[in-house]
């Protein structure tokens, strides 16, 4: 691509392969997961998410979704247990979402698209920095929270109220003292596969954890996700929306639960 990857006609999901390959590898995200067909493994322990709030630094639009990035310095929060072995450092935190509320979620679960998907970005410690990690097949570990239309989210509101000031691609502001785990469901059952970034490079280096339970979100707060733009100050505006990537094929892949 002369230019590059996002999610239209011309740079969209259906191209990326082009310019990276491994679009057509053999542990690509998302996926649909059917419930019915995943194993329960007993053997899965129970996710260990320990977050510091005073770790959160920035929120950024990246031009193709805004993320929440934490200093990544100490094993200050970390995801541990699970289906990972060793100690995983938080990175980032990120959504995908529609146009409008009948998509956006990149996993389906029996089909049925989320009007919203979070992703919380760890890295292995095991490497030096996230930028190893990456290329590895431990490297990552991405937990993927549904967010599920109802009534209005008063966490999910402190990151919408920040949205404002980084409308367009390249704007970040300071976000201090956020804790992520106000953003996860009571339950931490989950789903378990070995799959990869759902965005170039799209490294087959992401052990994903997707939460069973959703949390809430108000159409109206969705709409707000809605109100950032893809393109820079000055750039005809181009609405943020429809930035998932779909179900990619599962191949040779085993989805694991953690739960009966
Ligand atoms: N710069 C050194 C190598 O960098 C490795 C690739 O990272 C480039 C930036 N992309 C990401 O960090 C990145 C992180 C998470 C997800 S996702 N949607 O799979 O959770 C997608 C992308
Ligand atoms: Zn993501």
């Amino acid at each position: 691509m002369s230019h590059g990857w996002g999610y239209g006609p011309t740079n969209g999901p259906d191209k990326w392969g082009e310019e990276f390959p491994v679009a057509n590898g053999t542990r690509q995200s998302p996926i649909n997961i059917v419930p019915r067909e995943a194993h329960y493994d007993h053997t899965l322990k129970a996710l260990k998410l320990k977050y510091d709030p005073s770790n959160s630094n920035g929120i950024l639009n990246n031009g193709h979704s805004f993320q929440v990035d934490f200093v990544d310095d100490t094993d200050s929060s970390t995801l541990t247990g699970g289906p990972i072995s060793g100690t995983y450092r938080l990175k980032q935190f990120h959504f995908h979402w529609g146009a409008s509320d009948d998509r956006g979620s990149e996993h389906t679960v029996n089909g049925i698209n989320f009007p919203c998907e979070l992703h919380l970005v760890h890295w292995n410690t095991k490497y030096p920095s996230f930028g190893e990690a990456a290329s590895q097949p431990d490297g990552l570990a991405v937990v993927g929270v549904f967010l599920k239309i109802g009534a209005a989210n008063p966490r999910l509101q402190k990151v919408l109220d920040a949205l404002d000031a980084i409308k367009t691609k390249g704007k970040q502001t300071t976000f201090p003292n956020f804790d992520p785990k106000t953003l996860l469901p009571g339950s931490l059952h989950y789903w378990t596969y070995d799959g990869s970034l759902t965005t170039p490079p799209l490294l087959e280096s992401v052990t994903w954890i997707v939460l069973k339970e959703p949390i809430s979100v108000s159409s109206a707060q969705m709409a707000k996700f809605r109100s950032l733009l893809f393109t820079g100050e000055g750039e005809s505006p181009c609405c943020m929306e429809d930035n998932y990537r779909p179900p990619q094929p599962l191949k040779n892949r085993k989805v694991r639960a953690s739960f009966k």
